[in-house]
């Protein structure tokens, strides 16, 4: 890795937590990543979801023919396919996964915890047994959206809660499987990661690491700053960019950028998701400097994730540019629009093409 006064460059990085949505959508956003991540884990939260490696065939090769028609060579993006777990995922359906070289991970969505998140689990322990076996016999990692649905937990406690109810009996469980705990926003999270045993992760957002929940009040509600899990109180902020700076090599980059089109975010009930594709490593890059730790970027970004899937280090390289990035306040997105993270805003760090 290489820092000077105006410029950073390191080993290309990875979005270990990725929505690219379909149709319409993913060809509006597939380029953004495309243009800074040289792979991506690609969320299978499809309406309807992605639950078996043939769906997840079809919907890579969607992603692919979307990156030709956006002008990108699909040989520079490796979109790493997944499949939402479901009671009805059986101990063969892992068996394919585990067969096919393009499918690296199977996701579990509490039901009703986020966004097309219907088909999901309503007990894993429960209803899962034989999927999860398989997953830790194959070594295929389970990545979890890490909160319980339970209407009366708080919504700022369902990380928490999720931590003694499911993560830590499963893992005792199913020791060997290797988990991968998406999106963590507490301190809970973090210190849960950072101790456990085994073969646990995290992914962490660029947005969790930036904002804490008063984003999404400033002056009037904020739909954009809007996300699951939630932005929590500052204390938790900063015991993420702690882990994400850290030493530990738990913790990697996932950005969970998650396309919504504005009338469905500035809506009475509006969708939960930050888009990030399209400036993530200058805003990951800004929350980096803040914490005077830029030196850290690049295991974060580039050589954590790699390590714990299982997957070589990237040999390209990027460049960030200190130079001032004005986002926009919209994109197109099919017919309609979409409104970036940060809209309006000036960042410091500009990726150079
Ligand atoms: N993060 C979000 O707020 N939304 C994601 C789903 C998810 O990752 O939970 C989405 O698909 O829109
Ligand atoms: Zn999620
Ligand atoms: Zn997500």
């Amino acid at each position: 890795m290489l820092i000077t006064d105006t410029a950073i460059t390191l080993i290309q990085p990875d979005d270990w937590h990725l929505h690219l949505r379909d149709e319409e959508a993913l060809r509006a956003v597939v380029a953004h990543s495309a243009r800074q991540f040289r792979r991506a884990i690609i969320m299978p939260n499809l309406r309807p979801p992605v639950t078996t490696v043939e769906q997840a065939g079809a919907y890579r090769d969607r992603i692919v023919a979307a990156l030709k028609e956006a002008g990108r060579d699909p040989a520079t993006f490796t979109p790493l396919m997944t499949l939402y777990l479901t009671a009805g995922t059986t101990a063969q359906d892992i068996e394919q996964a585990a067969a096919a070289d393009f499918v690296h991970a199977v996701k579990l969505y509490p039901a009703g915890a986020t966004t097309n998140s219907d088909a999901g689990v309503t007990d894993l322990l429960d209803q899962c047994d034989k999927a999860l076996a398989a997953m830790e016999k194959y070594g295929v990692p389970l990545l979890v959206h890490g909160e319980v649905t339970d209407q009366t937990v708080d919504l700022f406690d369902r990380e928490a809660v999720f931590i003694d109810r499911v993560m830590i009996p499963l893992r005792q469980r199913y020791p060997s499987l290797k988990v991968v705990f998406e999106h963590i926003t507490t301190k809970e999270g973090v210190d849960y990661v950072t101790q456990a045993e085994g073969p646990v992760a995290a992914t962490i957002t660029a947005h969790h690491l930036l904002y804490n929940r008063n984003a999404i009040f400033t002056g009037g509600i904020r739909p954009h700053y809007y996300c699951l899990p939630v932005l929590k109180r500052e204390t938790h902020r900063q015991a993420l960019v702690a882990a994400a700076t850290g030493d530990s090599d738990r913790f990697f980059l996932g950005t969970d950028s998650a396309p919504h089109a504005r009338g469905l975010k500035e809506h009475a009930c509006g969708c939960a998701g930050c888009y990030t594709a399209l400036h993530a490593l200058e805003l990951y890059a800004t929350a980096f400097e803040q914490a005077g730790r830029l030196d850290r970027l690049e295991a974060f970004a580039s050589l954590n994730g790699p390590a714990f899937y299982g997957l070589p280090v990237n040999t390209e390289t990027v460049t960030l540019e200190r130079k001032p990035l004005e986002v926009p306040y919209t994109l197109e997105y099919g017919a309609t629009e979409l409104v970036p993270l940060a809209a309006g805003e000036t960042l410091n760090w500009s990726f150079a093409d």
